[in-house]
This record gives structure tokens, C-alpha cells and sequence, in this order.
């Protein structure tokens, strides 16, 4: 692969001299991402990355435990009897864990396949092909970075992201999507997008309502799709994939590949999130948790670096189109929650005639 344009060199070891902010607009100015890197044979993860011991040893205290988050089979859900019994798996799922994963959803293998060997494909591809897609810019609705928040994080992820927004227009232009994932991108958008509805409508019944009324609050809407991709790293020990977050949005669709590294925290402990073929994974995001009333709950998640790689991970942001942009704070802290879930919910009981009581 051709790196000879990468003008830029990591110090092995930057000692007591390192400058981050000279560190991160190298990285930065390369365009290449953390592949670029890999490409450039590095051998040990630049300082950036590192996170302290404090923190590390602190995650590696927390040992993943052998339970499994909750699976649920969505089949079969057109039957009323069916769907209240799978409404109320979903139910306890979103209460007790934030996260369950989804069988029998109706997007077929060979969709869900073909979206992860296009993402592959595009990360893969000539550095000067991903450079041309490069960007920071918010506005831009496909574009390729490493670490988004790279300016304002104090530890830069090991992950590199295509991001495809549909958050202002449902309309997107086939042309908008690179060549090497144009495709397979727009055919598992639209299943997804069907997929995100019927969860909804889930939820719905889930939370007592009925079943048009999350999708009448247009949650299934202003989608992003954020298709990363995990280099295997010679370090992963000093450094994560993902750091640990809650999602801003209503949900959260992910598929990933069989390679694992997904954690969620469940009882102040974090549990793998084992991958299933043909599985997804759905978890739920700040809005759902502010507008239930905290009956379901956005949790907490990160994913870990790996010797073994790349991993391949799709993440489908439902955020709804009728938030206002200033509420669209990533990542959403717990503070912010506090702060905004007021407005949020003054905001729904104003448009919608949002009423809830549990
Ligand atoms: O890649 C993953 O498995 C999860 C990514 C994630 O949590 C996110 O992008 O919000
Ligand atoms: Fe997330």
C-alpha cells in the first residue's frame, strides 16, 4: 500500500517532550486515520492513543463477566399475542440493560454481509482515495475521519469512521457514497430504516403505548450511520477502540462482525456483548431514556483495542428529526442529561402532547 505521501513520523517514545497538540494535528493533517499508521508500520501505539495507568488499570480491575446480554427473537411479530410477549422481553431488556440484540429481524444475511465487506472495502482502499473523503466538517453528510472529537477528547480512539448522515434529509444521492460501498450502503440503509420503525413500534407497546406512537414522534428518522473500522493493534492494552459513552440518541442499531470487543456496563461490571451471525445489536440512547421517564435506560459501552483485526462495526443513530440541533450534544454527559431532559421533555409535551405517567 502506498504511504510515501504520509509526511509524517510518530515519536516511539515522546517522554517527558510530547506535545500533544502537535502529536494530534499530525495525525490530523495525515488524513489517513489509524489504518495510515498501521500502514506506516508503526509497532507501538503513539502517545495520543495511551490512556493513564489510573484509567487502565481501573478497566482491567473490571473483568468482563460470562453474562450475555439479552436475546430476542422479533419474528412472528405481526401476531398481537406474539408481539405483546415480545414487547415485554424488549421491555425487561431496556430496563434491566439498556441493550439486547435482535434475531429474525428481516434484513436478510447476505445484506448484512455485503455492508460489512463494502466498509472493509472503503477503509481499505488507496490512502489517496480515502483522503478525498476526508473531513471534520459536521455538515458534510459523507465523510471519512479518525476520532471526530480528536481537537477536544484527551485520548484519541483506535478506530477510524465512515460517517453517512440522513440527520436533515431522508434524501441521499448515490453518488454521495463512495464507490466501494455505494451499494450494499443504500440496500442496508433501507432495511435498516424498516427495521428501526418495527423496533419502534416495539418500544411502544413496550412502554404501555400504542403502536404508532414512538414512529409518530418521527423517531425513526434523522439517521447516522457511523461504519468504523478497528485496525488490530500491537498494543491494546494501553489504549480502547471506543471509549466508554452512552449513545445521544432515541436507539442505536449496531452490526459488527464476529470478532467481539463490544462491552457493556451492566451492574457496575462490563459484560462482552458476544456477537451472533446474523444478529444486531440495539441499544438504547439518551433521548428514549429522558423521554420514558428513566424507565428504559441509556447505558454506558465501549469497545476495546485487539491484537486481532480489523473489526468491522456498523452503528444506525436513530436521533428523530423533530429535536432541535442545539439539543444534539455528542457524546451527551450525564450532566447534560440533567440540564437537557427538562427542555427535551418541555419540548415533546409542546409539539406532541407528549403525556407519560408510569
Ligand atoms: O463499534 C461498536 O461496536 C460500538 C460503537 C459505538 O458504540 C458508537 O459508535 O457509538
Ligand atoms: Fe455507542
Amino acid at each position: 500500500m502506498d504511504t510515501s505521501s504520509t509526511e509524517v513520523s510518530f515519536p516511539e517514545s515522546a517522554g517527558d517532550h510530547f506535545d500533544r497538540a502537535k502529536e494530534v494535528k499530525a495525525f490530523e493533517d495525515s488524513k489517513a486515520g489509524v489504518k495510515g499508521l498501521i500502514d506506516a508500520g508503526v509497532v507501538e501505539v503513539p502517545k495520543i492513543f495511551i490512556r493513564p495507568p489510573d484509567e487502565l488499570s481501573e478497566d482491567l480491575k473490571s473483568r468482563p463477566v460470562e453474562l450475555q446480554v439479552p436475546v430476542i427473537d422479533i419474528g412472528n411479530i405481526r401476531e398481537r399475542y406474539s408481539r405483546e410477549r415480545v414487547a415485554n422481553e424488549v421491555r425487561c431488556a431496556s430496563e434491566e440493560w439498556g441493550f439486547f440484540q435482535v434475531v429474525n429481524h428481516g434484513i436478510p444475511l447476505d445484506v448484512l454481509e455485503e455492508m460489512i465487506d463494502g466498509i472493509r472495502m472503503f477503509h481499505e482502499e488507496d490512502p489517496e482515495v480515502k483522503r478525498a473523503w476526508y473531513s471534520l466538517d459536521q455538515v458534510k453528510r459523507v465523510r471519512f475521519y479518525s476520532n471526530r472529537d480528536m481537537y477536544e477528547s484527551t485520548y484519541a480512539n483506535w478506530r477510524d469512521t465512515l460517517n453517512i448522515s440522513m440527520l436533515v434529509s431522508d434524501h441521499l444521492d448515490p453518488d454521495e457514497i463512495p464507490n466501494s460501498c455505494r451499494f450494499s450502503s443504500i440496500e442496508y440503509i433501507k432495511h435498516v430504516t424498516y427495521l428501526g420503525h418495527t423496533l419502534f413500534e416495539l418500544l411502544s407497546v413496550a412502554l404501555g403505548l400504542t403502536l404508532d406512537h414512538l414512529p409518530a414522534l418521527e423517531c425513526a428518522r434523522g439517521r447516522t450511520f457511523v461504519c468504523n473500522y478497528y485496525p488490530a493493534c500491537p498494543e491494546p492494552e494501553l489504549t480502547l477502540g471506543t471509549s466508554k459513552h452512552s449513545d445521544p440518541t432515541f436507539i442505536t442499531v449496531l452490526l459488527q462482525d464476529q470478532l467481539g470487543g463490544l462491552q457493556v456496563m451492566h451492574k457496575n461490571q462490563w459484560v462482552n456483548v458476544k456477537p451472533i451471525p446474523g444478529g444486531l445489536v440495539v441499544n438504547i440512547g439518551d433521548l428514549l431514556q429522558i423521554i420514558s421517564n428513566d424507565k428504559f435506560k441509556s447505558v454506558d459501552h465501549r469497545v476495546l483495542a485487539n491484537r486481532v483485526g480489523p473489526r468491522i462495526s456498523v452503528a444506525s443513530f436513530f436521533a428523530g428529526v423533530s429535536v432541535p440541533p442545539k439539543v444534539y450534544v455528542r457524546p451527551f454527559k450525564r450532566t447534560d442529561i440533567r440540564r437537557k431532559s427538562s427542555y427535551i421533555r418541555g419540548f415533546y409535551s409542546r409539539r406532541l402532547y407528549w403525556r407519560f405517567s408510569f
